[in-house]
């Protein structure tokens, strides 16, 4: 388990991240989301170990990182914002060199490094020069240097950044992977990618944490939306139902009609869902489709923004 707490930076006058708090269990993919400047490379560099807080602490499996940095940087992987590769070096010799740093021995270095270019699809550019290869290559050699060893933690600063959609694809596997054996916080300005990877999101607002949510949680809205064919006295039978507070219709000029329907806080969902099938039936119209309202992270995540205006 990684462990931020209360973690505050300052960088002069600037606060870039302001009593931030959160817990990530073993085996979760966590995504850290925030419009620029928001403060997420400041808390992945403060959790990997590459820049003090000004107050706060983290703590990797209970042991305090800032009393005992070298030993626990071994266990993370850390892909950073701007990765300084050497463009003169060849891409297994550059692994070579980060696993010698990283402290993994001499003869486990060549299986590791080996397991790095496999995972992240580089194993036939493993003797062309860094400064060959296009951009997206250079983020996935990011991404081998950050998986060297198996580390148990990963904490990958927009991982996908530069990399076309087939190459997005691939990271979206690898990462799906790699979340079987290590826990994983990744940050991006991709909302798709956080649906399509994390378990959980934490969203930071001008350097404080603003949402800390399962997707799953998140996903559910107190909503259910009917699609029919016949509009006119199906709202008003709609709005006398006891469990709806409000009727949202969107009407087309087609024979399919849609109603968003806010339930009652606490309602029984099963009775509102056969009490609304009976007034469709009752209006004479076609029932086409009944199903809870997903509410998806780009509108929670300017929800939140908007909040904070
Ligand atoms: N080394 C530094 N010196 C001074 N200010 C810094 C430094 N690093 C970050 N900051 C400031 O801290 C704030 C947060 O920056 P940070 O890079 O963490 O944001 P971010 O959420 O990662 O942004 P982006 O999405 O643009 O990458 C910004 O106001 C930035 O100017």
């Amino acid at each position: 388990m990684i462990t931020a707490n209360h973690l505050s930076r300052q960088f002069g006058r600037n606060t870039a991240v302001s009593n931030v708090s959160f817990s990530i269990g073993d085996n979760q993919v966590v995504g850290l989301l925030g419009p620029n400047g928001a403060g997420k490379t400041t808390i992945m560099r403060m959790l990997s170990g590459y820049l003090e807080p000004t107050t706060g602490q983290v703590t990797v499996n209970g042991e305090n990182l800032g009393q005992n940095a070298y030993c626990i940087q071994r266990q993370l992987g850390y892909l950073p914002e701007n990765l300084p590769v050497y463009p003169d070096m060849m891409v297994a010799d550059y692994l070579d060199y980060v696993a010698t740093i990283k402290g993994i021995s001499r003869e486990d270095r060549s299986r590791a490094v080996r397991e790095a270019l496999i995972a992240t699809e580089m194993v036939d550019r493993g003797v062309d020069k860094i400064a060959t290869l296009s951009r997206g290559q250079k983020q996935r050699v990011g991404v081998a240097q950050a998986v060297l060893g198996r580390p148990h933690f990963l904490i990958l600063d927009e991982p996908t950044n530069g990399l076309d959609p087939h190459q997005t694809a691939q990271m979206r596997k690898l990462l799906e992977q790699l979340s079987r054996r290590a826990t994983i916080l990744l940050s991006t300005h991709i909302m798709q990618e956080v649906e399509a990877v994390c378990d959980r999101v934490l969203i930071l607002r001008n350097g404080q944490l603003a949402l800390d949510r399962d997707l799953a949680d998140l996903h559910c809205s107190d909503s259910l939306v009917l699609r029919t064919d016949k509009a006119a006295e199906l709202q008003k039978l709609l709005q006398g139902l006891p469990q709806i507070v409000n009727v949202t219709a969107n009407l087309t000029d087609s024979d399919c009609h849609e109603f968003v329907l806010q339930l009652r806080e606490g309602c029984d969902r099963n009775t509102a869902a056969g009490n609304i099938s009976q007034c469709v039936l009752q209006a004479g119209a076609r029932l086409y489709t009944l199903e809870p309202r997903v509410r998806h992270l780009e509108e929670v995540f300017q929800e939140v923004m908007n909040n904070g205006d």
